[in-house]
């Protein structure tokens, strides 16, 4: 499926976990540069160290762990396990981040995934995701995982959840970060096979927070996924489902009404229906919407023909978000500076993104007020 190519069995798990060791969070033999303006940001040589604000803080609600995966620590899981890459060098993979469409994104996301094998390796990918999470600004992530993507290539279920469990059982503590996981259903795939999954994880639901849908959208509307969405409600957990990125504003109606969602992730299609869009308004649902993203697959032709202030101007509850930073070109608080940059947004509206983040979050009343109250006394 997903055109993964089928791995070799895993080489024995490196064994320098940092929440085991003690050493710094992400391993040495696996470390990763900052990208780009992490570095600019945080090197010592730099003139604008000294002097550059702190991010906003911010709830990041809309990333695909799998999509935090850069081609540097994609080459060392490959090295690491035996897997062979389809490419000969990070650069050479690099220029194949030029996407049509979602499809042709989603390709190459799912065939890379097949480096990730063991509970270290989800570990290391989540461990290095929250590591440029907070120099990003991030209080509080809210971690989307796709389990079918791995178990179609024979990874457990509990492999993948208590690999990222165990890197977030850490977060508070070694980045400041509260978390939350989000486990999605693809949604091209059967209706059966969501339900299988969410049964294969019902011994991990305190560890999860809600039920998502992703992948492929056009063809796969929500309501395909009605039963399984149900016995989501049923067991306490939350929803969200991605509509209106690529798909039509129906699509939206649909998670709406139909699956009960609690966020539309992306629904930036909803323009397109003023009626919806009311509803939105008044309802105030969430929209975790991911401008970056929206470009690098076509979406939206110019960040700067980007619908957010138009959303912010109707009402809407808008987030930023980064989706699958890895591949889209920027973490969420790139995303910031890129909207405001492309959309001459002022600090004021930067400001309210970031409150809306929290706003729109699981987040129980008391520790959202804590955050909220950080924004306020935020200088930068
Ligand atoms: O942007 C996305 N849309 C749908 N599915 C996804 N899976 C990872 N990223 C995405
Ligand atoms: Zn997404």
């Amino acid at each position: 499926m997903k055109g993964a190519a089928a791995a070799p069995a895993p080489a024995p798990a490196n064994l320098d976990d940092p929440s085991r060791t003690g050493t710094p969070p992400v391993p040495r033999a696996l470390s990763v540069p900052q990208n780009r303006c992490d570095r600019v940001a945080s090197s010592p040589s730099s003139p604008s160290a000294a002097t550059a604000p702190e991010p906003l803080p911010k709830a990041e609600l809309h990333l695909h762990i799998e999509g935090t995966l850069e081609p540097e620590l994609a080459f060392a899981l490959a090295a690491r396990n035996g897997v062979e890459l389809p490419y000969a060098t990070e650069d050479e993979l690099r220029r194949a981040y030029s996407f049509a469409d979602l499809q042709s994104f989603l390709n190459l996301y799912y065939a890379l995934m097949a480096v990730l094998r063991t509970e270290d390796d989800f570990a290391d990918l989540a461990h290095a995701y929250l590591a440029r999470a907070k120099q990003q600004g991030v209080r509080h992530a809210e971690i989307f995982f796709d389990p079918q993507a791995h178990t179609a290539r024979g990874v457990p279920i509990g492999t993948v959840i208590d690999g990222l469990a165990r890197a977030l059982d850490s977060a508070e503590e070694t980045y400041g970060i509260s978390t939350r996981l989000i486990m999605c259903f693809l949604r091209d795939e059967s209706a059966e096979s969501a339900l299988t999954t969410f049964e294969a994880a019902r011994p991990y639901f305190d560890r999860i927070t809600a039920v998502g849908l992703d992948s492929a959208e056009v063809g796969h509307p929500p309501s395909k996924f009605k039963e399984v969405f149900a016995l989501a409600r049923e067991a306490g957990l939350k929803c969200v489902a991605h509509a209106g990125e690529e798909g039509p504003p129906a699509y939206v109606w649909e998670a709406l009404d139909v699956l009960g969602v609690d966020r539309i992730d992306h629904g930036v299609r909803s323009l397109e229906d003023e009626r919806l869009v009311a509803r939105l308004v008044a309802d105030q649902v969430p929209l975790t919407v991911c401008p970056l993203s929206n470009v690098r697959l076509r979406v939206i032709d110019d960040l700067a023909d980007h619908p957010l202030p138009a959303m912010l101007d109707a009402g809407l509850l808008v987030t930023v978000n980064s989706d699958d930073p890895a591949y889209f070109g920027g973490y969420v608080d790139d995303n910031f500076t890129a909207v405001r940059d492309a959309l001459g947004l002022d600090r004021e509206t930067l400001r309210t993104l970031a409150r809306n983040s929290f706003r729109a979050s699981f987040l129980d009343e008391a520790t959202r007020e804590r955050y909220l109250r950080e924004v306020d006394a935020n200088q930068g």
